[in-house]
């Protein structure tokens, strides 16, 4: 990867110029150009981009895209895409795309085509979710399985959480899911109370199979499972391990021809596409998976063959870059319109901010510039009655996506036109405003006095030119949610090229961790300790008093 300062190149120089001569541009007035929708939007089959309603004109949209090309994106995403160890400070390829490569071309890591032993992995997951799916396996008790448990944590439960959620209408009625992350006892043990030893396959998802969190909740589930089944060869027919670590899964006591491989080029936060996904084809169906792996190759050869001014994952990209680097924008929402993608943002919270929360640039200094952005998001229109008001009247700006389905699942009477028109208004909303003098306007003909008029109608002004993209897909399919995810996959790929940092890597989660392997056996004991500075030898010593 090359170590180009962004900030250092030509492109980033005329940005910071525009930003100065267009630091009034209003969105509004962009729209006097009747063609904005056609120039600003782009569409891949089912799917379209608007990002019209961003503070961008074409003198900026170029220098965006010229800042693309001078910090060499171009050859970034053709060494990720043939298998170059980008992550470099693991030594490591990325390549989750490799994992939906449905042209099956060989892909080399070390000079070997790992196509083979993907496509060996997805007939072994192929074969298994068949039998779950179809109800074909049995428990250790010859009835079929009825509830799937995933024990993950990180990217080993945030993507199968969110898919099975968006996919919920392609479930197969006779199966439940439910996840375990958390390391809180409250977890497991509320998940247990649902579910019956007899019935129940676990699954053990955990990239290095070593998380703390998810080998205590996986320990707790087999004594759990074995108090009623009595019989350790009972444990083969219920736990299944998805992993890259086949030794620690064989000390587990999970006999491997139980495992679904992985291997340590799939990022944990990029892994839903890997054998982590098993239990997505498993409610699914393995036929609804490999849509969702087509789904996503298609957004990744749109990604990798497109010019970057009709790509969308670049254009969304740049746009992030403008907003955060020469607005100020600090974060970023992400809206859906769609309750069965409540679990969308949640998902690319871990996406965006363990992938490009680093302040360190791919030669080791200091950023001078910010990096990823906060995100955050809750479906619509929930949301409006929440935290909309700060969108709309607060000080930060906010840059929200919001995405919506033309046509619903659950078509019942005017429900999805009366969430569309929000999906709609919002947008529209938040880029027009509504200055002073149409609140005042209005005050009056709703017959309000001139004193209650000076009062409150500068509460009621709505400054707007907050942007937004908005993204329509016609159904949330397998297929499309692939594309979807892709999607923003490669717009965190492309803002950490950009960037110039490494975003494959995640060490700053690291140092939370060790030192709670070092509290945790101080925890034990009644004696007072004295290890640390006094607020967390205070806060240690008050917890054990008030334990006891
Ligand atoms: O899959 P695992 O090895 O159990 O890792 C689970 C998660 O934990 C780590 O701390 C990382 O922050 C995540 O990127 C990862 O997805």
């Amino acid at each position: 990867m090359n170590t180009i300062n962004p900030s250092t190149t030509p492109a980033w120089g005329r940005l910071v110029s525009l930003q100065e001569k267009y630091k009034h541009l209003s969105i509004k007035s962009l729209f006097e150009k009747s063609e904005r929708f056609e120039r600003y939007s782009l569409q891949l089959e089912d799917l379209l981009v608007d990002y019209s309603k961003n503070r961008v004109n074409g003198e900026i949209f170029s220098a965006l895209m010229d800042l693309a090309r001078e910090t060499e994106l171009h050859q970034a995403i053709e060494s990720m895409f043939s298998g170059v160890a980008i992550n470099q400070t693991e030594n490591r390829a990325v390549l989750h795309t490799a994992l939906r490569n449905r042209s099956n071309h060989p892909v080399y890591v070390d000079g070997k085509d790992v196509m083979p032993e993907i496509n060996s992995v997805l007939t072994q997951m192929k074969g298994f979710a068949d039998q779950i799916h179809g109800g074909t396996w049995l428990g250790y008790t010859g009835k079929p399985i009825k509830s799937l448990v995933n024990i993950g944590i990180g990217g080993s439960d945030l993507g199968p959480v969110m898919v099975t959620e968006a996919l919920k209408p392609f479930q197969n009625p006779n199966l439940e899911i439910f996840f375990v992350s958390n390391v809180d006892g409250t977890h497991i043990a509320e998940t247990l109370k649902k579910v019956d030893p007899e019935t129940t396959l676990f699954f053990i998802a955990s990239k290095t199979f070593t998380t703390q969190e998810t080998m205590t909740n996986a320990h707790t589930a087999r004594s759990w499972f074995l108090e009623q089944a009595k019989d350790e060869s009972a444990v083969a027919k219920h736990f299944v391990a998805l992993s890259t670590n086949s030794k620690a899964v064989a000390a587990f006591g999970i006999d491997t021809k139980n495992m679904f491989a992985f291997w340590d080029w799939v990022g944990g936060r990029y892994s839903l596409w890997s054998a982590i996904g098993l239990p997505i084809a498993c409610v699914i169906g393995f036929d609804k998976f490999e849509q969702l792996l087509s789904g996503a190759y298609s957004m990744d050869e749109h990604f990798r063959h497109s010019t970057f001014e009709r790509n969308i994952p670049v254009v969304l990209a740049m746009i992030g870059i403008w907003n955060t680097n020469f607005l100020g924008a600090a974060s970023e929402a992400i809206l859906p319109y769609d309750q069965y993608l409540h679990r969308f943002a949640a998902y690319f919270q871990q996406g965006n901010m363990e992938s490009n929360g680093k302040y360190v640039t791919r030669q080791g200094d200091k950023v001078n510039y910010s990096t990823g952005p906060i995100i955050w998001g809750e479906p619509g229109t929930n949301g409006q009655h929440a935290f909309y008001q700060l969108i709309h009247q607060g000080t930060h700006l906010i840059p929200c996506d919001f995405i919506a389905p033309a046509i619903s699942h659950n078509p019942i009477g005017d429900h999805h036109q009366k969430l569309l028109s929000n999906f709609f208004a919002q947008t529209e909303a938040l880029m027009k405003g509504k200055p002073l003098d149409e609140v005042h306007a209005e005050m009056r003909k709703a017959g309000k006095s001139e004193s209650e008029i000076d009062q409150v109608a500068p509460h009621r002004v709505f400054e707007g030119n907050r942007p937004t993209n908005s993204i329509l897909v016609k159904k949330i399919t397998p297929y499309t949610l692939g594309q979807l995810i892709a999607m923003y996959e490669h717009k965190i790929f492309v803002q950490g090229v950009v960037w110039n940092i490494f975003s494959f890597d995640q060490w700053g989660v690291e140092l939370g961790k060790v030192l709670a392997n070092g509290i945790l056996p101080e925890l034990a004991g009644e004696e007072e300790v004295t290890s640390h500075d006094s607020s967390t030898n205070g806060l240690i010593n008050a917890y054990k008093a008030m334990r006891k």
